[in-house]
Order: C-alpha cells, then structure tokens, then sequence
C-alpha cells in the first residue's frame, strides 16, 4: 500500500506542506457509514506525490468496494481548492480506497473459530419479523462490498437458510470425523441444522438439546482454514430472548448483535427486550433494522406506512443506538428469498441490494468503531 511512500527530503518544503494541508483536509471528510469524520475514526489517510501526481490512498475499518467511486468524488472536490494553483497547481491525483477490518479480540474462543475476526448476531425479540431474510441478505451484502463472510442457521426451531440459498438437501463434508466443512453457497460459508437434520429428527427440539445441538455445530464447523480469515461470522439467531439465545451470547465472544423488528407495537417492544438482553451480557448493539416499515403497491406505486411510522428510529434513539435502515414490504423480497436467490445476489445493483448493503456496511463501520475503541482507549482525548 505504501508504494507511493517516496523521499520527502526531495520533495520541496512547499509541496510537502501543500501535501500536509490537504492530508487535513481529508481528515474532515465525513464516512457516511458511521457519520464521523476520518479523522475522529481509526482510518489510514495516505497522501503520496510523484511525477506530477498527487497519490490520496484512505483505509476503511469496514468493507465498501462499492463505495469507490463515490469516495473519489468528495476527494476530488475537497483537494480541489489545493490543486487549482499553488505548488501543486494542475497536478493529477489518483486515489484508492482500501479496507482493513480489525478483528474483536477472541483470545479464548473455541479452535475453529479462531480465524474468525467478527461474529455478529442477528436476533429478534419475536418470530416472523424477517430476521433469517435480513441476516441473508446481510452476510451477502457484507461479502459483496469485499469481506469473506460466513453464515450459520442456529434457528433450531426452524431453519431456514437452505430454502433461502437454494443448498437444500445438500449435506456438508465431515473432515478428522469431527469437524463439519462448511456449505459455499451464493459466495459465503453456511452451515445449518437444517443440512443435518433428517425426516427423523424431532422438529420441535427442548431446550438443552437445542442449545447443545446449537453450540456443536457452532464450535465444530471449519470456518477457516489456516491460511484465510473469515471478517464476520453472521449468526441468525433463533427467535426470542429466552435461555439459547443467552447461552450462545455467552459462550461465543460476539462483536455485536443487530436487532431486527417491524414497526408494529409488539414487535417493537419485543425489540427493546433484544437490546436489553445484549447489554446485560455486554454484548453491543450495533443497530437495528426495521423490516416491512413501508408497503409500496404494485401497481400505483404509492407507498404507505401499514404499520405506523418512526418505531425504530425512537427505539434506536431512546436505547442509544443506531437505525441501521429501514427495509420495504416488498413482494420482491419474498419471492426472490423463496426462490433460494435472495435479493442481493438476485438483483445486486437494484434499489433493494442498495439498501441491503447499506445496512451492512453501516454495521460493520459499528464493529469496526468498537474494536478501535477497544484498542486505543487510554489514547482517547477529550477537550
Ligand atoms: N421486507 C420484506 N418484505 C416482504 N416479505 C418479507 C420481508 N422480510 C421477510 N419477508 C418474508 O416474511 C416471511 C418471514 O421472514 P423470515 O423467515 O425471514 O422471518 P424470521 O423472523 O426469521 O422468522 P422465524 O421467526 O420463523 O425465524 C418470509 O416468507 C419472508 O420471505
């Protein structure tokens, strides 16, 4: 990344300082993933010259390969002033984005979940709200901005996810008789009961033999091999709040957990139950997702709001988190889930993908804020 590092001593004292300015400049620049200023975040802003070109590399804590473009834009404009005239004065410049995404330290987690840098929950207060769609979708759209990305099924209940990635039936290798090789599908590592179970196995499981089923397949999956990290781990957590959702809060050493709802009363108070089970056992609540918020008719076009407005923005407010985004009730949703091609990979540059990636990447700039907090804590300065 370094390669445009070139002698400073031959640069003259005004291009350096020209260089410097502009370097500031770039600090100001807002990341729209987390609202900071980069600056005010652990990125990496890298201001190279040669040959009559200004290099402008930033590293991001969180993967954004489509966000390039854009990110080249408001680099453009903010060097501009510099470059008009003065000692850089008509130079070109050439920028790069780069990410860089720190793990959640995990120093006592299970061997094969080592080389997992970031386990991140996907959990609800109550069922049916669109929590194993979003979590799909999610690690997708995660893997689609540039991350290795891997997904577990642990809704015991009723899991889901080979219908939503089209694996049914498929069963994963076992490798030394005891570790399950993950599932590759649509470009991510799965792993599910539902690749496990057979016409045999009791639909309705009790409690310690789900979570013992749950923390099995969660602690005996390969998710790596030696040579490659995943960045996240996506867990579709079973619906509820009860003893399995704590118990797998508690065993793993979880970045986070994003809260699904919809904006009905109910779910929304199921929701605060969510974030409140996740403070209790520390765990930090990146955000939450309102799914369903708004309903566009097919045919007119018009979009209502079928059930009310605002729940998860004042949730987010009143428990100190973030509204990640708001999903539509769409047809579209359903049916591509249905089909085993969730929307993502199904229409990757369509309006619902965007908003999908969107939420995924503002999740993952949380995650990445975390770990940096964690880091540099006694660094922090307050004025
Ligand atoms: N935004 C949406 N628009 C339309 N349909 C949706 C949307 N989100 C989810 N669905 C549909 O709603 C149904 C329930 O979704 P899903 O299975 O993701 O919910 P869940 O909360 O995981 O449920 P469970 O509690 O059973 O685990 C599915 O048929 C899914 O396709």
């Amino acid at each position: 990344m370094s390669d445009h590092h070139h002698d400073h001593e031959e640069l003259s004292k005004e291009v350096q300082a020209e260089l410097e300015r502009l370097a500031e400049c770039l600090g100001q620049l807002q990341d729209p993933a987390s609202g900071l200023p980069l600056d005010q975040l652990d990125a990496d802003i890298e201001v190279g010259y040669e040959d009559d070109t200004v290099y402008v590399g930033i590293t991001l804590g969180y993967p954004c390969a489509s966000q390039e473009v854009h990110w080249r834009k408001r680099v453009t404009e903010a060097c501009e002033p510099l470059m008009k005239s003065g000692p850089l004065g008509g130079h070109g410049l050439q920028f790069e984005l780069f990410s860089d995404i720190p793990a959640t330290s995990s120093a006592n987690a299970p061997e094969p979940l080592r080389g997992v840098k970031n386990i991140v929950a996907v959990a609800s207060g109550k069922g049916g709200v669109g929590k194993s769609t979003t979590a799909v979708n999610l690690a997708l759209a995660l893997a689609a901005e540039g991350a290795r990305v891997g997904l577990l099924d642990a809704d015991i209940y009723g899991p889901s996810l080979p219908t939503m990635l089209g694996t049914e039936g498929v069963r994963p290798h076992v490798k030394e008789q005891k570790f399950f090789v993950p599932v590759d599908a649509l470009g991510i590592e799965t792993m599910s009961l539902g690749y496990l179970m057979t016409e045999d196995t009791p639909a309705v499981w009790r409690g310690p033999m789900a979570s013992g089923a749950l923390n099995q397949i969660l602690t005996q999956t390969l998710w790596c091999d030696a040579k490659e990290e995943l960045d996240y781990l996506i867990v579709d957590m079973p619906p509820g709040t009860g003893d399995i959702q704590l118990t797998l809060a508690q065993k793993t050493t979880l970045a986070g957990a994003v809260i699904v709802t919809t904006p009905q009363d109910l779910a929304l108070k199921d929701a605060i139950k969510g974030v409140e089970m996740f403070r209790k056992v520390s765990v930090p609540v990146l955000g939450i997702v309102e799914n369903m918020a708004l309903h566009t008719c097919s045919k007119c076009g018009h979009s209502e709001p079928i059930f009310g407005i605002g729940g998860g923005e004042r949730i987010a407010e009143e428990y100190d988190t973030h509204l990640l985004g708001e999903l539509p009730l769409a047809q579209k949703i359903r049916a591509d889930i249905d089909s085993g091609r969730p929307s993502v990979t199904a229409d990757p540059e369509g309006e619902i993908a965007g908003f999908y990636r969107e939420i995924a990447r503002k999740a993952a700039a949380q995650v990445w804020l975390n770990a940096s907090s964690d880091e540099e804590l006694p660094e922090i300065e307050i004025s």
